[in-house]
């Protein structure tokens, strides 16, 4: 039997990965699926969620549940929502056009990576292609993930864009300063095949263009070349060990501003009215840095797992970051590990206004482009769904830090 031959007709999300599994090439898949170093934390993302369990409530009537909510006073179908991933034509060609089409369709929040294979306008503008349904409660939504280049002139153009083709808010990611190790990437030498771009960086009048990207990866290869040389280790298997450390990580180093600070949220915040999400945040301690810069949201991530290992799981890090900003203007996100009803269900209970897939997204792409990634959707929400019923809530406020403990023993 062949890898394809062993492909599911998905009824889950776990289904999605096996698919994705069984068809996409090694180099898009490892570099989709990996965590950094010995990915402990990617692991303890899901596990985590495992270690929470329910306290339903019985004979309520659940005949029916509205998953409908609201991110930041926008209305969304259900607060099941599209975190930023780069390069997503890697997973299917029509990339964040199918995303942003299926993100219309279930009327929800899609955050467009800075990385993507999609500029910014064509995403946005393929998601508006689809006719809103006035008949279901909630609209699309669209916000800007945002890196900060070490070129702010850059960095403000890419506002400037994203402003005015309608993005909602800009989502400024702050755990990259470089970019984790993650191993299988090393081992296949990760690249964007050659018909892909970062497009938001095509624009003709863009300050970082592709020529820049390519021209860092030479410069970084070429060093290496020469440190080798110059070390007498000449050995070809010794060269390409240092050329694999030098594509994305190199170009991360020569563009991504590794000297970004609090100041530099307070920069942004300066220069555009869009409200501020800050992707990253994992303690009570830079929670409530972030509340008192005055950002509009705190996204509780830690990247899938793709950055520094060994860190919290996000769900077991959400609720320090909601103790320390309680009663203050700021809505608490989560993403890292979602992939059940029951895991929204339990994010909800303790609290976060939303939560964002970053992985599933990218199995429904890979599945059949719109429709995967609308069918991962609608998967999610129909679990969710079931789970409120049989929990006893039919609206999201329903759902309360009463419905779940922790651990296994019960509570006396
Ligand atoms: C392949 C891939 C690419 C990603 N690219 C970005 C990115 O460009 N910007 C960003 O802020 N986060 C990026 N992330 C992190 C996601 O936004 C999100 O935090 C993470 O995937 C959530 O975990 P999950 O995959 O378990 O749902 C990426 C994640 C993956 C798996
Ligand atoms: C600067 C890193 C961009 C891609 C990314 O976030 C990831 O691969 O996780």
């Amino acid at each position: 039997m062949s890898r394809k031959d062993q492909q599911l007709v998905p009824i889950s999300l776990t289904d999605l990965e096996h698919n994705a599994h069984v068809t996409m090439s090694i180099n898009a898949l490892d570099y989709y699926r990996s965590g950094a170093n010995e990915m402990q934390t990617l692991r303890d993302n899901q596990d985590a969620f495992s270690r929470i369990r329910l306290r339903p409530r019985i004979l309520r009537d659940v005949s029916k549940v509205d998953t409908t909510t609201t991110l930041l006073g926008h209305p969304v179908s259900s607060p099941i929502c599209i975190a930023p991933t780069a390069m997503q034509r890697l997973a299917n060609d029509a990339g964040e056009k199918a995303t942003a089409r299926a993100a219309a369709k279930a009327k929800t929040c899609m955050i467009l990576s800075s990385w993507s294979t999609t500029t910014a306008e064509d995403t946005i503008a393929a998601g508006r292609e689809i006719p809103v349904d006035t008949e279901t409660p909630g609209l699309p939504l669209y916000w800007f993930q945002l890196y900060v280049y070490k070129d702010r002139v850059a960095t403000e153009q890419l506002i400037r864009r994203v402003e005015k083709v309608g993005y909602k808010a800009l989502v400024i990611t702050v755990d990259t300063p470089f970019l984790g190790r993650r191993l299988a990437d090393v081992r296949n030498v990760f690249k964007l095949p050659p018909h892909m771009t970062m497009a938001n960086f095509e624009n003709k009048d863009s300050k970082v263009t592709m020529a820049t990207i390519l021209d860092q990866e030479e410069a970084a290869m070429e060093a290496a070349e020469a440190l080798l040389e110059k070390n007498g280790a000449g050995k070809k298997k010794e060269t390409r060990v240092i050329r694999q450390e030098s594509s994305l990580a190199a170009y991360v180093v020569s563009q991504i501003d590794p000297t970004l600070s609090w100041k530099d949220i307070a920069w942004v915040r300066s220069i555009t009215k869009l409200p501020i999400v800050v992707k990253g945040v994992l303690t009570a301690e830079d929670a409530i840095m972030a509340a008192n810069i005055g950002v509009e949201g705190i996204l509780v991530s830690n990247h899938g797992g793709r950055q520094l290992d060994g860190v919290l799981a996000t769900i077991d890090a959400l609720p320090e970051v909601l103790e320390a900003v309680r009663g203050r203007n700021v809505e608490v996100y989560l993403d890292g590990g979602v992939r059940k009803g029951t895991d929204v269900f339990k994010a909800l209970a303790l609290g976060a206004k939303a939560v964002f897939l970053g992985r599933p997204i990218l199995w429904g792409l890979a599945h059949d482009g719109e429709e995967g990634v609308s069918l991962a959707l609608s998967l999610l929400k129909q679990e969710l769904d079931l789970a409120m019923a049989l929990a006893g809530c039919c609206k999201i406020s329903d759902i309360t830090r009463d419905y779940v403990q922790y651990g296994h023993a019960a509570r006396l």
